[in-house]
């Protein structure tokens, strides 16, 4: 997993042990250098200046593009890294800020924008958005189980999700029921392990290659 990536877990992971969403988010300038980050704060009470959270759109994408300054700069070099694919809300945030690229981690069959929202309109044709597809095994399994553990089993009976998601995606509902998988989810959670213990002991659980970085 690229650097990056890494960090973009460990917010997640952090969200979803503070009861969010499992979504990190990071903003690179044209030199690789990080200039946002954030994660989902949905469910929790935060009071961190410049950031939104207890509220349905603190996002992990809004919250790091939010550090974007608003003057002076374009952002055209700019690339937003999320885990998760960006709902509606947070591609037009992406597209205010003027960021030239997105790569998202894991394609969410019922919120995901990056592959279904069409928008016509002189500032989107100005400026443009690259989308990165999926390119990471490790950030795509394990994306898309913790939030099918979070819609599924720590926040169930919601509806509209779990239709998409059993109808695309049966065989992430099924991973994430399996006792062995819920049970190293649930003691990570318990011993407060990092990103990299977590993905670790999920690793032969979900026929992950092995670290290769
Ligand atoms: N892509 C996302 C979906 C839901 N929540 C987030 O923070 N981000």
């Amino acid at each position: 997993m690229e650097s990056v990536w890494r960090l973009v877990m460990a917010l997640a992971w952090d969200a979803y042990r503070a009861g969010s969403l499992p979504v990190g988010a990071v903003v690179l300038d044209g030199d690789g250098v990080m200039v946002g980050r954030g994660r989902s704060t949905r469910h929790e009470d935060l009071a961190v200046p410049g950031q939104l959270s207890n509220s349905r759109i603190a996002h992990a994408e809004i919250n790091a593009l939010a550090q974007l300054p608003c003057r002076g700069v374009s952002f055209g070099d700019h690339t937003l890294v999320t885990n998760v694919e960006p709902c509606c809300l947070c591609m037009g945030a992406a597209l205010q800020t003027g960021v030239g690229t997105l790569h998202y981690g894991w394609r969410d069959p019922y919120a995901g924008a990056a592959t279904s929202m069409t928008v016509r309109n002189p500032q989107v044709s100005r400026r443009g958005l690259t989308v990165v597809e999926p390119a990471d095994e490790t950030v795509e399994a394990v994306t898309g189980l913790l939030a099918t553990c979070h819609y599924f089993y720590r926040r169930p009976g919601r509806g509209a999700a779990g239709v998409a998601w059993r109808d695309e995606r049966p065989d992430l509902v099924t991973t994430a029921a399996r006792p062995s998988v819920a049970a190293a989810i649930d003691r990570a959670v318990a011993r407060e392990a990092d990103i990299d213990t977590l993905i670790d002991e999920l690793r032969p659980l979900l026929g992950l290659a092995s670290m290769d970085s």
